[in-house]
């Protein structure tokens, strides 16, 4: 079967480098461009890096992007006018920027998550299930940790989950959003959504979703131990991504969690 020729862009990063492992030991793929935000004159299994330009990803069929918002909207200008498919995994995106994604899957096929894994994924799904089975009296909050580089906050996995309490309740998270607390010990629950975000350690990744009513509480959570979770994700991402159509998907529709 022919490899699906991948680019990489931010591979010296934690996940980029990752997922140049990870697509080493995986049959499906080639990798035909590695990225940077500068010029680095080094090469990577064969391959030398660049920066993120046409020429660089014109031999591609799949951009897969951990880095940050402003490179990912480059990278979509780019794969727009070259008609290559992108799995977005980098979180941090605003309103503004969530729009203009939006707008470049009208004419690429583009798979975002903010986090690839099936463990989230499904844990957002029961957060939906949840939410839409619980009445008014319960509220809810989010709880995070992430490894100390980590710059955003809340996490895209965080924002996930509280995704899911809105849409059980039929609801734009956007409306529901409360508090963001960052590195507090304890947080209350609040008539929105509040959520509380640590950033310590080299911990890959916890969250937890709770919801109470004051005479009991309900507690949903899932830990990660590995980043070969979100880079084998990413990869079936790319090659479920390769045969469809224009529109920007989530890793809910690959895995049908509907
Ligand atoms: N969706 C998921 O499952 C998932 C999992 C892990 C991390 N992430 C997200 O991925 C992003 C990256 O995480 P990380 O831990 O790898 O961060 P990192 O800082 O280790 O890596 C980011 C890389 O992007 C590079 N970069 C920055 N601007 C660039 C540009 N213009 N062109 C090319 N490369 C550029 C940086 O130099 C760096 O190497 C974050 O937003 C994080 O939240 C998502
Ligand atoms: O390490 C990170 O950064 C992660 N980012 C994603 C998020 O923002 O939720 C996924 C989990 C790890």
């Amino acid at each position: 079967m022919k490899k699906i020729n991948l680019a990489i862009s931010g591979c010296l990063g934690r996940m980029g480098q990752q997922l140049i492992k990870s697509s080493k030991y995986n049959k499906n793929f080639k990798i035909a461009a590695l990225t940077e935000n500068k010029a680095i004159s080094k090469k990577i299994a064969g391959i030398k890096l660049d920066i993120n330009t046409e020429q660089a990803f014109k031999k591609t069929d799949v951009i897969i992007d951990f880095t940050v918002p402003n490179c990912t909207l480059d990278i979509l200008k780019i794969a727009s006018k070259l008609k290559k498919k992108v799995v977005i995994g980098t979180t941090g995106f605003n309103q503004k920027e969530e729009i203009l994604i939006k707008r470049f899957s009208k004419s690429i096929p583009i798979l975002k998550a903010g986090n690839m894994s099936l463990g989230i994924n499904l844990l957002m799904y029961l957060s939906e299930i949840a939410s839409k089975s619980l009445n008014e009296e319960y509220l809810s909050k989010v709880f995070e940790i992430h490894h100390k580089h980590k710059k955003d906050y809340p996490s895209g996995t965080a924002l996930m989950l509280g995704k899911g309490i809105a849409d059980g309740k039929n609801k734009n998270l956007y409306n529901l959003m409360g508090k963001k607390f960052l590195n507090k010990k304890s947080f209350p629950y609040g008539k929105k959504i509040n959520f509380n975000s640590i950033r310590k350690g080299e911990i890959i990744g916890e969250h937890e979703v709770a919801f109470y009513n004051g005479k009991e509480i309900i507690k949903l959570n899932h830990e990660a131990f590995d980043r070969a979770l979100y880079s084998d994700g990413a990869l079936t991402a790319a090659k479920w991504l390769i045969n469809k159509k224009p529109g920007l998907y989530s890793m809910r529709d690959l895995l049908n969690f509907k």
